[in-house]
């Protein structure tokens, strides 16, 4: 398959404790699973004639990697959860800097209206967009934006 016929290759990342939803704090994070939002996602890739791979990790070293390895395989668009990553983690920007790979920011929860500690993230001004607080239902959308709009990054 040359180059320019390959499919949009999509990574879709979870960060710590996103292995718990469907379990974890139902009312503010609701119900689906993570296989849930992993099957959804795939599904709404695939009927856009993307790829999706879907990775989760508790640990910020093991997304960096993730995502360091992601440059080498040519991922063409991210879409990341990054838990509570987000309101810490510099080396997860600093990733996203160093691969140069754009992504979508996607919160279940209304990030903003919850806790102070919670309205700031180290990743949302180098997002290409930031979805917060329309439950698992963003991740979606997020998948059908990358899927629809990206183009083929060239290596
Ligand atoms: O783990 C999470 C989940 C979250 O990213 C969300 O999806 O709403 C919001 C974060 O503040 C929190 O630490």
């Amino acid at each position: 398959m040359s180059a320019s016929s390959a499919p949009l290759s999509i990574l879709l990342i979870n960060g710590p404790n996103l292995n718990l939803l469907g379990t974890r704090e139902p009312g503010v994070y609701g119900s689906s699973t993570l296989n849930d939002v992993i099957a959804s996602c795939t599904t709404t890739a695939t009927d856009a004639g993307a790829t999706l791979v879907a990775f989760q990790s508790n640990h910020e070293g093991a997304i960096v990697d993730r995502i360091q390895q992601a440059h080498g395989e040519g991922v063409d668009g991210i879409v990341i959860n990054p838990g509570a990553y987000t309101h810490t983690s510099v080396a997860i920007r600093d990733a996203f800097l160093g691969v140069g790979i754009p992504f979508i920011e996607v919160h279940v929860s209304n990030i903003h209206a919850r806790e102070a500690f919670r309205h700031h993230s180290y990743l949302s001004d180098k997002a290409v967009a930031v979805i917060a607080g329309l439950g698992v239902k963003g991740y979606e959308y997020a998948v059908q934006h990358v899927a629809t709009t990206f183009k083929k990054r060239v290596a």
